[in-house]
């Protein structure tokens, strides 16, 4: 028996990251002028300083405003990126979302919204709000938690549900990490390749993270990198359950576990690092060398579970940029596992993750 009674619809709000508008500097510079002002992304610059140094220096060269390194700076990663569909994140989030909608039936209202530009938090909330919702259900697109993704959604949810007068019922999703039917897709998806015995190595590549904000998640004291590993990430208990690499290690195990691989025959590693800090390691791109130098590595197999659709990190990063790099160390080809995408097994995993969260409410 559920503690409320609810009447009328019920919202789904699923939320990813965010993209530019358009594959523009101008779209560029205002999308990681957002981004990377976000306190919780970039956490050790008090306010005005992290205003200053994003918005007149870093966003400008990093999207190709102002560039005095790299000709196009993301803009062109973008471009590269960019498909009929415009941003492939924000596409399949679309679909994803439509189909979801489809599925959970008229009891529920589902939007897509995105942390950073469009469609905004704001926007969809006012939707569910206007449609009377009894409860909302955030659903962030992050299998695992970080303050900087998941953290950084709830908090501006919260923020904007402060200025109602109603605030209905809300069910915030943490993490997924190591749900069955994700880890069955993942699985799934690398099993449509052939056998797994085909590739040298299998490399699971996460986003990466500040090593500062690694500890700040971990409520041991005995952190990340405390010792110069992240050995403390093997399991998972009740002090590192929110730390982001105790969970991708968990999620790296769990298909490790569905696909029956043995020990030593793949890695977990973290992509995309910015700036000069230690972010979580190993780092792909040096594993990847080790590889091709030292192991003679020819074929590799690529998992990115920290993703849920095609992105800058996945297609050109891994597809393009390291298979580039890869190549010039000796090896043949990075084979990236698809992106769950608009998948129809990934759509019924995360219905099935939603009946679970809010399957309880009796509506009426
Ligand atoms: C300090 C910087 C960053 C932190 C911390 C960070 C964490 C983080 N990000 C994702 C997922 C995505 N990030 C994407 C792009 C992206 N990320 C950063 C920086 C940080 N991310 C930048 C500057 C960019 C923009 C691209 C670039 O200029 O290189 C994307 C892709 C968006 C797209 O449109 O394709 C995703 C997805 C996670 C999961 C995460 C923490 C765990
Ligand atoms: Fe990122
Ligand atoms: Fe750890």
């Amino acid at each position: 028996m559920h503690v409320q009674k609810h009447f009328g619809k019920q919202g789904i709000l699923l939320v990813n990251l965010g993209t530019p508008d358009e594959p523009t500097p101008r779209a560029v510079n205002r999308y990681l002028g957002e981004f990377l002002t976000d306190p919780r992304v970039i956490d050790n610059l008090p306010g005005p300083a992290q205003q200053l140094l994003v918005r007149g220096i870093i966003a400008p060269i990093r999207s190709g405003i102002v560039n005095p390194f790299k000709p196009g700076g993301s803009t062109k990663l973008y471009q590269e990126l960019w498909t009929e569909n415009g941003s492939p994140l924000k596409y399949y989030g679309e679909i994803l979302t439509e189909a979801v909608a489809k599925e959970m039936g008229d009891d529920f209202i589902v939007r897509l919204a995105m942390r950073y530009q469009n469609p905004s938090i704001a926007d969809a909330l006012k939707e569910l709000m206007d449609a009377e919702v009894s409860s909302i259900t955030i659903f962030p697109l992050f299998p695992q938690y970080a303050s900087a993704t998941t953290g950084s959604v709830h908090q501006e949810v919260m923020r904007l549900l402060s200025k109602e007068q109603i605030i209905p019922n809300v069910n915030m999703v943490n993490s997924y990490y190591e749900h069955p039917d994700l880890i069955r897709v993942f699985a799934d998806n690398a099993r449509d390749l052939g056998p797994m015995d085909q590739w040298d190595h299998i490399i699971f590549s996460y986003h990466g993270l500040p090593q500062r904000q690694l500890k700040k998640g971990d409520r041991s004291g005995c952190h990340c990198y405390a010792d110069g590993t992240n050995a403390c990430c093997s399991s998972i208990s009740r002090v590192n359950q929110f730390c982001y690499s105790a969970q991708c290690h968990a999620t790296t195990r769990a298909i490790v576990a569905e696909l029956g691989l043995s020990e030593g025959s793949y890695t977990t590693s973290f992509q995309s690092r910015l700036g000069f800090d230690d972010w979580a390691k190993p780092y792909t791109i040096d594993v990847l060398e080790d590889l091709a130098k030292n192991k003679g590595a020819k074929k590799l197999l690529c998992f990115s579970p920290a993703f849920v659709a095609d992105c800058l990190e996945t297609t050109i990063e891994i597809g393009l940029e390291y298979q580039e790099e890869f190549e010039e160390w000796g090896g043949e080809h990075i084979q990236l596992v698809p992106s769950l995408n608009g998948d129809p097994r990934w759509i019924a995993a995360v219905v099935e993750m939603l009946r679970e969260e809010v399957g309880s409410n009796v509506v009426l």
